[in-house]
């Protein structure tokens, strides 16, 4: 089968201050008039390099997880693939009909309502009649914004921009399908029907996926690309590309605190069917799982995620408490997480727990892991992801 996407030795590059982008941009615009010549390829002074040598090709049923620390270029390679900024070397060639969804607001003028803005969209692709009539309805049912599809875009909530931006990228089942970011905004329910959505158009579309979430990135994605500095360091399975990113990730936090990240900071134990299980035992398939947390050091508000990894060390499951509107009490000290049943096929398994600053950004600690195997016949059980119940007060509350 021929790729959707071809990517071949793609550059691009940004000035570091407005003055000499404003400069260079009228100098390239007036060689390009003068018939001189196009825009200069070559670095010129404050420029750098945002993307560099990127090659990457794309196929129908392929999802390409995106990965890379803030300012690798993740973005700016989605906003070129997606037509809205223009690489300085190399091309790009797509087939077919390209759906993205590249920030919230999603390209809508705020002024005019989410009916209007989707009619608008859907005439920019060339529908028309009964066409752009469907379109329009297809994207209300979709994005579930009742009365307020037809309120102005500018009254609505990042979650409500997101859905709408969604749907109208979503329901035209496109062949090329970009997604960055934004399905972290939005509630659960709608955050999992995107996940099905894109689940079902990537059978047929080529979809590429930017997400800080490794959750998000492990369910959807089979293959991975790790991006560093806007060059590419890995492109393969997506198992290796989130252990690439995990330990960069590492590395770089070391690097800034100039020491590991505390792991004596929050401390577990794993229960199971109610009791505590030392690292390294066998569970029977289905057990229930929860983790009593020690969070009497933690910041009050501060961002639990519990990560469930197989034997390759990929993350089948995450949860996070800042998905759950938990209010911490004062003085909070241990904090329960239900996980569930152990639905897992047999075999090694660990979970660990990251925590984060309140406000999602800063990591302030790596728990040790607690490792256990699951037994049983369940050999092509399919791990499937479920809502963590969280309380504070211990394991018999
Ligand atoms: N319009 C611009 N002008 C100048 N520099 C830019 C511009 N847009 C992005 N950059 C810079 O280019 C680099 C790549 O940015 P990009 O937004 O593509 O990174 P990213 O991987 O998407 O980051 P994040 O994960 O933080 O969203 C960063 O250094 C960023 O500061």
């Amino acid at each position: 089968m021929s790729a959707l996407l071809e990517i071949d030795g793609l550059w691009k590059k940004y000035s570091r201050d407005l003055k000499s982008s404003v400069k260079y941009a009228s100098k390239d615009l007036l060689r390009g008039a003068l018939s001189r010549g196009a825009a200069s390829t070559e670095l010129r002074d404050s420029e750098f390099w945002a993307l560099r040598d990127i090659n990457v090709s794309l196929r129908r049923g392929e999802v390409l997880g995106v990965l890379g620390h803030n300012g690798a270029g993740k973005s700016t390679l989605l906003k070129c693939i997606a037509g809205k900024l223009v690489a300085d070397r190399g091309k790009i060639s797509r087939k077919g009909e390209i759906g993205f969804l590249l920030e919230m607001s999603a390209g809508f003028v705020p002024s005019m309502t989410g009916r209007d803005n989707v009619s608008v969209r859907g005439q920019l692709m060339g529908k028309s009649g009964k066409e752009l009539k469907h379109y329009i309805s297809a994207v209300q049912d979709f994005a579930g914004l009742n009365e307020f599809f037809d309120s102005p875009v500018q009254f609505y909530s990042s979650g409500m921009k997101s859905r709408l931006g969604f749907a109208a990228s979503t329901v035209i089942e496109p062949d090329i399908l970009i997604i960055d970011e934004v399905l972290a905004v939005g509630d659960l329910s709608f955050r999992l029907q995107c996940y099905e959505r894109v689940n079902e158009l990537a059978r047929n579309a080529a979809v590429l996926f930017v997400s800080h979430s490794i959750g998000q990135v492990a369910r959807m994605c089979d293959r991975g690309f790790f991006l560093e500095k806007g060059r590419v360091i890995f492109d393969g399975g997506i198992q290796q590309a989130i252990s690439i990113y995990q330990d960069k990730l590492g590395d770089q936090s070391e690097k800034k605190r100039g020491h590991v990240l505390n792991p004596e900071l929050v401390s577990f134990d794993l229960l199971i069917d109610g009791s505590v299980l030392p690292s390294g035992q066998t569970i029977p398939y289905g057990a229930q799982m929860a983790l009593d947390i020690d969070v009497s050091r933690l910041p009050a508000n501060a961002q639990v995620c519990v990560f469930l990894r197989d034997s390759s060390q990929g993350v089948l499951m995450d949860w996070n408490s800042a998905r759950c509107n938990l209010s911490w009490p004062d003085a909070a000290s241990r904090l329960v997480a239900q996980l569930g049943g152990a639905e897992l096929a047999p075999g090694p398994y660990s979970l660990s727990i990251q925590v984060m600053s309140p406000d999602g950004v800063s990591h302030l600690s790596l728990s040790e892991s607690v490792a256990f195997r699951v037994s049983g016949e369940y050999l092509n059980a399919v791990p499937v992801q479920k809502l963590a119940d969280w309380r504070f007060g211990g394991p018999q509350v």
